[in-house]
């Protein structure tokens, strides 16, 4: 039996709510906690058979080639799963993030993009019978893809992609090129050694015109020798910030033809004869990123939960300096600079789950009524997954980073997970669409909605576009949780305002309308952020509030205290635009100040016991400071033996270069 750091207990015998209470709420019920532990349970049996060696102490073609011997092994049980029944497309996002967030996929996975956006891809855009053709053999991994958009020269302007696929009615194929050097596919996951097939995104010629980009499944390997085809110039990009397991790739395309029939053809078709035929709307091409949008705010839930149980955990065992003469050394969790570092995190990974299970069941609805031929909500979810992607991963990165500082020095250590955690999430603020562009795309379709929002009916997440109008909306601000709410609504609506009339202006005095919105694209941004606030705060605080009446009253409490944490906390964040905004008294605004303090004073007994129910098992946190135990120094020497270093007591470089060196001789 394992012995317990003394600090840890004592957090954990005095936390006032059923730990296992919150997790099953978490996970959604008993039956999927237990489902989740089994899935672990296999994940983690293989464990033995992995490299233990930290990847840190790896070059980058040894990572790469120990993260395909893992990936295979995880991916394996994964396929077992699906053969046992574990799986359906119903869970599959929880199998596959939670394999995707384990141990041994630390940095990331070469086969990642296979399931998260080949997989999707072929379902969002392909026809049935492509669907069919496809799918079968990608499910069990006998092929293996990846999704090949972005070029060297342009990622976020897709439209501008130079990547070509030119009918041949002779033959019924297409014939891909990249002519330029910029038209070289750059960045796909997986694409430089690993996989054998990608969709390629390009731009369709037939019958001399060119009718924008459009997907295709190219085969870029041989299925036997894994040598590439003809025609194929594939490579790794080589090493990253994070990320170094990935293998993202190049892909350069000479001449390579393919059949009619790789053309994804849901939306849009190209007959035997050439003829082109539209899709109802362009943008359903674009289904799978929003897609992995949508995917984006749960990984970040899983990204934080970490941070946040190796932070406070650890801020539990670490003591630093005496708070008072003559008692033993502070708890630095009992710093209230540590907390409001880190209390936070704990909040924000609530509210952005709470979040993205609602993002997820929007996409859901909207994806089925598009197949029934409804678009009506299209804009609305794009709008929607854009500025969640954006802003779940700017804050998680930020998190996560103040997660890393307020563990000090040792949270610079790779054997934290802190770096790589860190690595892994700040990518995500710019994959998947850049954060600044995508909510810019947010901030355009709130303009369009404020330009009608008299005349249009209002989907629910802009309807207090118009209620912030109405006569008394405000009152009198009180410092409660309903009122930030209000405070913020008033924020987005008039910062929407503000900039629509400010672009007004400017086009009135004979500017363009390009050149207006570039001149006001700041503030465009800051409405679309601000928007995107007002949902998170709105959908947690109905989130809790829901659920509220199914919890014990310690939980109800200890919840509702998050929420109003995860208020206060960006009411004080955003307080220039609230005094902006809202009537707001300075006396308001000091017991603002008060009530943030005193939550962070109700929370401390329950920190740990708030990450504790994140459930995270030491398999999957891989981290010295923040193992179930809080052994943190036994494992920092652990660790710090596992360098290659200290295989031998001297080094040779000693004697070639340090000795001569301190002889004068070099
Ligand atoms: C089998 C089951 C499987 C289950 C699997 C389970 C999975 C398990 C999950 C496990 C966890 C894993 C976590 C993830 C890890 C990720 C790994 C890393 C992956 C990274 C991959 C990548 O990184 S891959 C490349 C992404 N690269 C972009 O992301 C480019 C951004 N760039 C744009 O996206 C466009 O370029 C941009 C800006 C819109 C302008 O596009 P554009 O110029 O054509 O459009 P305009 O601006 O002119 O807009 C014209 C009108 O189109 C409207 N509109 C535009 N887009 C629309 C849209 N999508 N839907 C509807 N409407 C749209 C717009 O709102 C306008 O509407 P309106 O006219 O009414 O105002
Ligand atoms: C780790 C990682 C994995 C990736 N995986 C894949 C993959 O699997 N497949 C794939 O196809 N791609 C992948 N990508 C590419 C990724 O999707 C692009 O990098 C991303 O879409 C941003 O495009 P960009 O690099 O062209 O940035 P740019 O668009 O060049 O952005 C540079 C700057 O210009 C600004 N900017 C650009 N356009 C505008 C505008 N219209 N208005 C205002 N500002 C603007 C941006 O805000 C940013 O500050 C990956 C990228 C990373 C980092």
């Amino acid at each position: 039996m394992v012995k317990i750091n003394e600090d840890l207990q004592r957090e954990r015998d005095k936390c006032s709510f059923n730990i296992t209470e919150l997790t099953t709420l978490i996970d959604g019920g008993p039956d999927k906690t237990e489902a989740r532990k089994e899935r672990e349970n296999i994940l983690i049996s293989r464990n033995d058979d992995l490299s233990a060696i930290p990847e840190e102490y790896l070059s980058h073609k040894e990572k790469y080639e120990n993260a395909v011997k893992n990936s295979v092994i995880l991916f394996g049980l994964v396929r077992k799963m699906q053969e046992d029944g574990k799986t359906s497309v119903s869970n599959y996002r929880d199998v596959v993030s939670a394999l995707l967030g384990s141990s041994t996929t630390r940095d990331g996975s070469p086969l990642g993009l296979h399931y998260i956006m080949f997989m999707p891809a072929i379902l969002n855009q392909g026809s049935e019978e492509q669907q069919a053709q496809w799918l079968p053999r990608a499910w069990v991994s006998n092929i293996i893809g990846s999704y090949a958009q972005t070029e060297l020269g342009h990622g976020t302007f897709i439209r501008g992609l130079e990547t070509t696929a030119t009918y041949d009615p002779y033959t019924q194929e297409f014939v891909l090129n990249t002519p330029t050097l910029t038209s070289y596919k750059w960045w796909p996951g997986g694409l430089g050694h690993t996989v054998n097939y990608c969709i390629v995104v390009a731009q369709l010629y037939t019958k001399g015109q060119c009718h924008g980009i459009h997907s295709f499944i190219v085969q870029v390997r041989d299925e036997e020798t894994h040598e590439p085809l003809p025609g194929i110039k594939v490579g790794d990009i080589g090493a990253k910030l994070g990320l170094n397991a990935v293998n993202n790739g190049f892909l350069g395309l000479d001449n390579v033809r393919i059949p009619r029939t790789q053309m994804l053809m849901k939306h849009a078709q190209v007959l035997e004869n050439g003829t082109y035929v539209k899709s109802k709307n362009s943008k359903l091409n674009y289904g799978a990123m929003v897609f992995v949008r949508v995917v984006i705010v749960f990984d970040m839930v899983n990204y934080l939960s970490k941070a946040a149980t190796i932070a406070v955990r650890y801020s539990a065992v670490r003591r630093q300096c005496h708070m008072k003469e003559g008692e033993p050394e502070t708890q630095i969790l009992d710093y209230m600079t540590q907390r409001h570092k880190l209390f936070i995190a704990i909040a924000a990974t609530h509210a952005l789950r709470i979040t993205a299970y609602q993002l997820w069941d929007t996409f859901n609805a909207v994806t089925e009524e598009l197949g029934g031929g409804n678009l009506d909500r299209l804009p609305e979810l794009h709008a929607l997954a854009c500025c969640l992607k954006a802003v779940s991963t700017a804050d998680t990165a930020s998190y996560v980073e103040r997660c890393r500082l307020a563990c000090g020095g040792h949270g610079y250590m790779h054997s934290s997970n802190l770096p790589l955690t860190y690595g892994l999430v700040t990518a995500a603020c710019t994959y998947e669409g850049e954060n600044t562009v995508l909510l810019l795309q947010t901030a355009r379709f709130l303009v369009k909605t404020w330009q009608n929002v008299d005349t249009i009916k209002l989907t629910p997440t802009v309807v207090y576009l118009k209620t912030t109008r109405e006569a008394g909306f405000s009152g009198k601000w009180e410092n409660s949780v309903e009122c930030i709410i209000k405070g913020f609504q008033i924020v987005a609506m008039k910062k929407i305002s503000l900039s629509v009339s400010h672009m007004q202006k400017r086009i009135s005095s004979g500017m363009s309308i390009e050149d207006a919105w570039n001149i006001t694209s700041v503030q465009l941004v800051g409405a679309a952020e601000a928007h995107c606030r007002v949902i998170i705060l709105q959908t947690f605080y109905d989130g809790i509030n829901k659920v509220s009446n199914t919890l014990s009253p310690a939980l109800r409490e200890v919840l509702q205290q998050l929420v109003e944490l995860y208020s206060v906390y960006w009411a004080i964040q955003k307080i220039g635009d609230l005094l902006q905004c809202v009537s707001i008294s300075e006396s308001d605004l000091e017991s603002l100040h008060s009530w943030y303090e005193n939550i962070l004073v109700q929370l401390r007994p329950n920190a740990v016991g708030l990450v504790d129910a994140f459930d995270i098992r030491d398999d999957m946190l891989q981290s010295t400071l923040g193992a179930y135990d809080g052994r943190v120094y036994e494992r920092l020497m652990e660790e710090a033996l596992k360098s290659p270093l200290n295989a031998e007591p001297v080094n040779h470089t000693f004697h070639k270069y340090l000795k001569p060196f301190m002889q004068g001789k070099l």
